[in-house]
């Protein structure tokens, strides 16, 4: 409750000092805050510190009652925690393009990625989602908690001076507090006009209460607008929204149209390999290659791996639709060279669908979509694999071959490395690919006995040998 007068007195101040003429005073003096018309029926799913989802909605007079679950003590227990709690937004306008979500995922990444330097180091990030119930894929916002556990003014006035400073899509924020029952709130706060204007008007306050979860993960639905995109035309069409924001975009496409499109595969079979990395992909597929007098490819090709970089550095949507263009590309490398020779791909679809699933979908595994969703579908105009292997090992063999081999590793390898859980949710996600699904294969035997045995997988089930 301290903070309500604090945050106030802060934008007074702050508005003053920006433009000491234009200060709206309504804006100012509105501590009678009131519960907002919040219109339509948004709900929030909060990922906690043991990675469980809390689901929460902001209660006005119009919200669904039905869909209230009984109190959720976790969600005081996060958002109450000693310190302040505080939520941002990324809006995205109903029905958006692709070309609006591309603004709010770079907007998202900005922020996260000034919230982990200073002033905000001490300081907590959990991702939020927010949808709505029965709207159309496409629909939901990313957002975050930010927790600072020392409830600092340093860290309000930045956190404030970063929003402001912000173009468009404007971020929303919100900051949690309780009232004397207890009863968990939300206040909100809007960043006004244009870059000219910059300030904070306070809009209302409204109710934190917990609703049902959802049947399947929030994220789900919008998958194949945002990270597993189900054909080459809607991949081209993210990246076609890139080109004036990243000019290698282009340059990509470029590559991709030069392609033959909906290609065959040739009379040699083609087998792909698929794991966590240093589970021994390059290993096996450069050694069976050579014993089987295959053509070896990897995925993305070495065409467009000069960009490699500048797009793992993009949000989610861009790097998946980088990743997926190279799996087009490489399907036309396929159908020519197996047109002479039996063809061995290091990676594949699989890999890129399985680690954008596992991206995408927050808390524990068992959020993941079921098995037998339509996302873990093969896309209809890529060319298929007569058989794919997925390697796979413990976490810990992994670890002592990642530590021997000492390569620069991406950010989501550093991830795999820390993050037991997504670790195990990108090898869910590949176990439940299908049509076609994997070939499992124990890694962990010395080099030898893995090659022999992926060998032996490799005749019995392609039949075309
Ligand atoms: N069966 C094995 N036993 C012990 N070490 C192995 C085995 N297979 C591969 N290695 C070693 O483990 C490391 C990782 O192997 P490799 O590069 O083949 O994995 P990868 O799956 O291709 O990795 P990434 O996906 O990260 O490129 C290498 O140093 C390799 O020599
Ligand atoms: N077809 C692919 C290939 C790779 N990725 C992404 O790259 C990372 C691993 O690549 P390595 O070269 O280190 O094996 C992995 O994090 C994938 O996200 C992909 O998405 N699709």
């Amino acid at each position: 409750m301290a903070f309500v007068p604090r945050l106030g007195d802060f934008i007074l101040r702050f508005l003053e000092k920006m433009r000491p003429s234009q200060v709206p005073i309504s804006c100012l003096q509105s501590t009678d805050m009131h519960t907002p018309d919040l219109g339509q029926d948004r709900r929030f799913v909060l990922e906690l510190p043991d990675s469980g989802l809390a689901h929460f909605a902001l209660c006005c007079d119009k919200t669904d009652r039905g869909a209230l679950a009984p109190s959720d003590p976790r969600l005081e227990t996060f958002l109450l925690a000693p310190g302040r709690s505080y939520s941002v937004f990324v809006p995205v306008a109903p029905g958006s393009g692709y070309g609006a979500r591309i603004r709010a995922a770079r907007q998202h990444q900005h922020l996260i990625k000034q919230l982990s330097q200073v002033p905000f180091q001490q300081c907590q990030l959990r991702r939020l989602l927010s949808y709505s119930p029965g709207s159309p894929p496409g629909s939901t916002e990313k957002g975050f908690v930010l927790w600072d556990p020392r409830d600092c003014l340093e860290t309000e006035r930045a956190l404030q001076g970063l929003l402001v400073a912000c173009e468009a899509p404007r971020p929303h924020l919100g900051v949690f507090e309780a009232d004397l029952s207890g009863q968990l709130w939300q206040r909100q706060w809007e960043l006004l006009g244009g870059a000219g204007d910059g300030g904070l008007k306070p809009v209302g306050k409204a109710r934190v209460v917990p609703t049902k979860e959802p049947q399947l993960h929030p994220a789900v639905p919008d998958l194949p607008l945002s990270v597993v995109f189900p054909s080459l035309e809607e991949v081209r069409k993210v990246f076609k929204e890139c080109t004036s924001l990243i000019p290698e975009a282009q340059e990509v496409l470029n590559l991709v149209d030069k392609c033959p499109k909906n290609v065959q595969k040739g009379k040699f079979p083609v087998i792909a390999i698929e794991g966590l990395d240093a589970t021994g992909k390059t290993t096996v597929t450069h050694s069976i290659a050579k014993t089987m007098n295959a053509v070896f490819l990897k995925s993305p090709p070495p065409c467009i791996s000069q960009w490699r970089k500048i797009f793992d550095n993009e949000p989610a949507i861009i790097r998946r639709a980088y990743y997926s263009l190279g799996n087009y590309i490489i399907a036309s490398e396929i159908a020519k060279a197996s047109t002479q020779a039996p063809v061995i791909v290091d990676r594949y679809w699989h890999s890129t669908a399985a680690y954008a699933i596992a991206t995408e979908i927050s808390g524990l595994p068992h959020y993941l979509p079921p098995a037998h969703h339509p996302i873990y579908q093969w896309p209809k105009d890529l060319l298929k694999p007569d058989i794919i292997l997925l390697l796979t090992t413990t976490p810990k063999e992994r670890e002592l071959r990642i530590q021997e081999r000492g390569l620069e590793k991406t950010k989501e390898e550093e991830e795999l490395e820390v993050n037991k859980l997504f670790r195990e949710k990108v090898e869910m996600s590949y176990k439940r690919m299908e049509n076609p699904g994997c070939h499992l294969v124990d890694a962990g035997p010395e080099r030898g006995e893995v090659i022999q045995n992926v060998l032996d997988v490799i005749k019995k089930y392609c039949t075309s040998l």
